[in-house]
């Protein structure tokens, strides 16, 4: 269908495993990489954690289940990328982190017309292609969490890159993984988060002012507009630190007060108060 079988996957945090997920329960061989041992075991028991609960929950039988995870390799080591027909980094949103990884990507993955992607949500992918000596090969591929269930991705090309690595990365998305793909000019939110991120922190906004409680402010949006989660919790399931710094970087984009970030936002960042991730955040997990 597509000449993209063997995947690899940077990171494997929340994204990363989610990602990955996708991959390999569409059949492709995946591999996994982390900075860490450490960090790889805490991904690769998120991901075979998820695998088992889609299994128990009859969405995948036991079979496919273990399929699924044979398919699955992990490593410490980028250098294990050079076979791989596509390469999706999904890291901290951090310019100087992603852009070290591309340019160790460009370095060792040796297909020619390898696909670079960025599962970014906000760091302009200019910046990451010309990073690289194959700017016309690096595309964004901006999956939505949790990323096995939101049907979405944003496809971002950077201006350097060719109509024949968008298409192949939509075929992709569309074929391969069975996922709606919209296409995005390389603007910092793109189409999703550009509508999002303002609405979010309108509400952190009005809880902070003390308008209404985290309770009502969330019950508001579930029951008044039938949004699966309320803001403050999707807050929490994004990760403050993602909410924040893809506020950042709209808000070095545009300058628009509408993209800043409210000083509550900031402190619990400050205060390792992540979201669902660590705990805590506008509620206790
Ligand atoms: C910041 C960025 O750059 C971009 C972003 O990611 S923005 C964030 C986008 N995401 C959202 O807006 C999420 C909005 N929330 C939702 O869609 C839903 O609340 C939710 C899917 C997260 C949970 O749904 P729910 O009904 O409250 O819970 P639950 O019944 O447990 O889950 C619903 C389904 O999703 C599945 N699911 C939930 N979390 C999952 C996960 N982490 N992995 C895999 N499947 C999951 C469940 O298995 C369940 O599937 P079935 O109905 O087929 O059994």
């Amino acid at each position: 269908m597509t000449d993209i079988e063997r995947v690899g996957v940077v990171g494997c945090g929340q994204m990363g495993a989610g990602i990955a997920e996708v991959c390999a329960r569409a059949g492709l061989d995946v591999k996994v990489a982390e900075t860490t041992g450490e960090a790889l075991e805490f991904g690769r028991t998120r991901l075979f954690g998820s695998l088992a609960k889609a299994a128990e929950r009859g969405k995948i039988s036991a079979a496919e289940r273990d399929a699924t995870q044979a398919r699955l390799s992990f490593t410490t080591d980028l250098g294990e990328f050079a076979d791989r027909d596509l390469v999706i980094e999904a890291v901290v949103e951090n310019e100087q982190v992603k852009t070290e990884i591309f340019q160790v990507l460009d370095q060792v993955v040796s297909r020619p017309d390898a696909i670079l992607a960025s599962n970014t949500s906000s760091i302009p992918l200019v910046k990451l292609a010309v990073a690289t000596s194959r700017p016309d090969q690096v595309v964004g591929i901006h999956f939505f969490n949790p990323a096995p269930v939101q049907k979405l991705v944003e496809l971002i090309p950077a201006l350097t890159t060719s109509e024949g690595t968008l298409s192949r990365a939509q075929l992709f998305a569309e074929k391969v993984l069975g996922k709606h793909a919209i296409r995005a000019q390389d603007r910092s939110g793109f189409v999703v988060n550009a509508l999002l991120i303002p609405y979010l922190l309108s509400a952190i906004r009005m809880f902070e002012t003390g308008i209404a409680s985290r309770e009502d402010i969330d019950n508001g949006m579930e029951m008044g507009c039938a949004h699966p989660m309320g803001p403050l919790k999707l807050s929490d399931l994004i990760g403050l630190d993602t909410v924040a710094s893809v506020a950042q970087s709209m808000y070095d984009e545009y300058k628009e007060p509408l993209y800043a970030a409210p000083p509550l936002l900031a402190r619990m960042v400050d205060a390792g108060r992540l979201g669902r991730k660590t705990g805590s955040g506008f509620y206790t997990y």
